[in-house]
């Protein structure tokens, strides 16, 4: 038997390591772990989240991109509270999302979360003004202890300056521009408070311009109000100007890029970038498709540990290793 072999213990402690949930700390917004949502129509079966896990902190500013079909609005819908995953843990602003009841699931929608959609039509009453569409979920939400009309009004108002919408306040949906209408919508999201912003390509039918100041209000509730938002996009423009992207591919979230701004000795600032692929709790990572198919891999690759690094190299590619006695610094992986 092989010496080096874990034990029987060890592979338990292991094994329970990895089924313990994570630890949420208070500043957690979003935690998903293994994620799974299946789809059954027609006798069929549909993976379409396959063991997700995604953490966003409070306040951050989040963009998912990711292939038609990849599971990001899968993943938005149940976010939204507006779907229910088959299996893995999801929580949002401290509720469960997959034990909450029908009456905390309400509550949820209207208070944890906003949502901007895509279409404009689907994200304000075409009947009411702008500044009736934005007190509309605070209504919903009830209150009608003193002065609660007094603060829904105060809260209108508030919205309207830091959205630059004031002087449309009294306008009706019809009579608005696709960018001021999304603009609305975000003040309407953001009415009761939420802790979190969903948005889903909030900017797909919009041209650059006017997609490039909707992102702008964006940003603007993320850093002046506090909010934390997440925008599934399409739109590079987006998916490049936040703080991280994240990746999804086949119903995970693969890899991401996070940015920062660096000061040089100069006091000139710039933008530096570096990707992240995700790391599982079983070791599985998925490397970026561009560098497997730069490198021909497919199907199965050598792994190498050297010492503070983990090599990755074709499986027919040369043993760099090969007649050179002192193993070039690669030492055997550990068990
Ligand atoms: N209600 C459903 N019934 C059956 N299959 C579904 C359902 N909703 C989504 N799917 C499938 O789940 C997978 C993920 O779909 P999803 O809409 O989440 O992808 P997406 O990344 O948002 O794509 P897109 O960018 O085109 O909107 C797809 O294969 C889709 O066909």
């Amino acid at each position: 038997m092989n010496s080096e072999a874990p034990t029987y213990e060890e592979l338990r402690n292991a094994a329970l390591a990895a089924a313990a949930p994570r630890t949420r700390s208070e500043g957690t917004a979003i935690a998903c772990d293994r994620l799974v949502r299946i789809f059954t129509s027609a006798g069929v079966e549909v993976q379409a989240l396959q063991g997700l896990e995604l953490t966003v902190a409070r306040g951050d500013l989040v963009a998912l991109v990711g292939a038609s079909g990849s599971g990001k609005s899968t993943l938005l819908n149940i976010l939204a509270g507006l779907d229910v995953p088959t299996a893995g843990t999801a929580s949002v602003g401290g509720y469960d999302l997959l034990e909450m009841s029908a009456r905390d699931r309400l509550r949820y929608r209207r208070e944890t979360v906003g949502f901007v959609w895509q279409q404009t039509a689907k994200n304000l009453m075409p009947f009411l003004t702008v500044a009736q569409n934005i007190a509309l979920p605070m209504q919903l939400k009830g209150g009608r202890r003193g002065g609660a009309a007094a603060r829904r009004a105060g809260r209108v108002g508030e919205l309207l300056e830091a959205l630059e919408i004031g002087a449309l306040a009294d306008r009706r949906p019809g009579e608005l521009s696709g960018g001021q209408q999304q603009r609305v919508a975000i003040a309407v999201g953001m009415a009761n408070e939420p802790a979190v912003l969903l948005a889903d390509e909030p900017t797909g039918e919009l041209d650059s311009e006017t997609g490039a100041a909707v992102f702008e209000a964006f940003r603007t509730v993320n850093r002046e109000l506090g909010a934390t938002v997440v925008i599934v996009t399409h739109d590079p423009m987006v998916a490049g100007e936040v703080r991280r992207t994240v990746a999804i591919r086949d119903g995970r979230t693969s890899s991401e890029v996070l940015r920062r701004t660096v000061t040089d000795e100069h006091g000139t600032e710039s933008v530096s970038e570096r990707e992240y692929v995700m790391l599982d709790r079983t070791g599985r990572v998925q490397l970026p498709q561009k560098f497997l198919e730069a490198l021909g891999m497919e199907h199965r690759v050598a792994v190498d540990r050297a010492s503070d690094h983990i090599e990755v190299r074709r499986d027919d590619a040369e043993d760099p290793y090969e007649g050179d006695g002192a193993g070039g610094g690669a030492e055997p992986a550990a068990p």
